[in-house]
């Protein structure tokens, strides 16, 4: 085990029509990290994974995943590395436990022994031992994503790479599977997540990497990325241009003012500071709310450019 669950330098991949979809990436995604993949659609999420599983190749760069060069020593490693890339093709008519079974007896790499507790505590794990016998046709959209994920557990895995995996899920199926991936991290394993909707992963991620149009435009941990948002004061009042004033009087930045509302970065003063000058001054405080700008925010600062989470 090594301390960096996946590195890569320079990762470039060009298809033939010229078509540069990752551009020169240096991924570093330490071991116990819940890694969140953000960006755009068509901003080469996919392209990378794709790489990484050694399942395309690129065209220029190199990569490690659990300290073992991609592809050349792939099938060292990948045995331990779990992944949920636009699904795996379930049977309808199959239930959850049949589809698990079928699977597993497909992976040469398993003896056949032990493959009931092997699908069982999958099962288990997704928290679909309930409807292990259901077919998969009556499983709702969340289900069959958690079924997906306990395919990629049906071996220990040290690290999972998950595909957009709430895309397309109701906000139910979104908190479910947002649960099992801080359940799994839990558990020790490293977890690569890919996603486009950034408010569904911000949650759970220990580190983001940011991806625009093929190159990653940050990467580092929440904790490094939240260090560096300047939290922003909001007041909602009738009198927004003499609660602009009061900002003004306490010497805030970026100062923004628009009927209802008057915001700005707060910097090193207390909110309450904020709060006594705004009521000293006379001004009818309807609200107030001091906040740090969420990753989509972070997205449109890095890049200049909005994120189109229509998507
Ligand atoms: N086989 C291919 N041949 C040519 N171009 C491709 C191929 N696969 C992907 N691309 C292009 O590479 C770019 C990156 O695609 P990729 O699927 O990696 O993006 P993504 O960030 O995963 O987006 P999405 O969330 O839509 O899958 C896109 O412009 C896509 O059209």
């Amino acid at each position: 085990m090594t301390d960096t669950a996946i590195q890569t330098a320079g990762l470039t991949k060009a298809f033939r029509g010229g078509q540069v979809a990752v551009n020169g990436i240096d991924l570093a995604v330490p071991a116990g990290a819940v890694y969140g993949f953000l960006g755009p659609n068509g901003s080469g999420k996919t392209t990378t994974i794709r790489m990484l599983l050694g399942l395309i190749f690129p065209t220029g760069g190199t990569m490690s995943v659990l300290g073992a060069r991609i592809p050349e020593q792939a099938g060292r490693v990948l045995p331990d590395v779990g992944a949920l890339v636009e699904g795996p093709a379930f049977h309808l008519y199959l239930s959850g436990r049949a589809n698990l079974a079928r699977l597993d007896a497909a992976d040469l790499t398993n003896t056949r022994r032990g493959s009931a507790a092997r699908i069982d505590s999958a099962l288990e794990r997704v928290g679909l031992s309930a409807a292990a016998g259901k077919r998969y046709r009556n499983y709702s959209l969340g289900m069959r994503q958690r079924l997906g994920i306990a395919a990629a557990l049906l071996r220990p895995r040290q690290l999972l790479i998950l595909d957009e995996p709430t895309n397309g899920l109701d906000p139910q199926g979104t908190r479910e599977v947002r649960h099992l991936i801080a359940d799994l991290a839990a558990d020790g394993i490293t977890v690569f997540v890919s996603s486009h909707l950034l408010s569904e992963v911000e949650q759970i991620c220990t580190d983001v990497g940011f991806m625009r149009t093929g190159s990653l435009v940050w990467q580092g941990s929440m904790a490094q990325l939240s260090a560096q948002q300047r939290a922003r004061v909001t007041v909602q009042t009738q009198d927004s241009l003499a609660a602009k004033g009061v900002l003004a009087d306490l010497g805030l930045a970026e100062i923004t003012e628009q009927d209802g509302s008057a915001s700005a970065v707060l910097a090193d003063r207390p909110p309450e500071q904020v709060v006594a000058a705004l009521v000293a001054a006379g001004v009818g405080v309807r609200g107030f709310t001091v906040a740090k700008p969420n990753l989509e925010d972070v997205f449109v600062q890095l890049t200049g450019e909005g994120f189109d989470v229509s998507g």
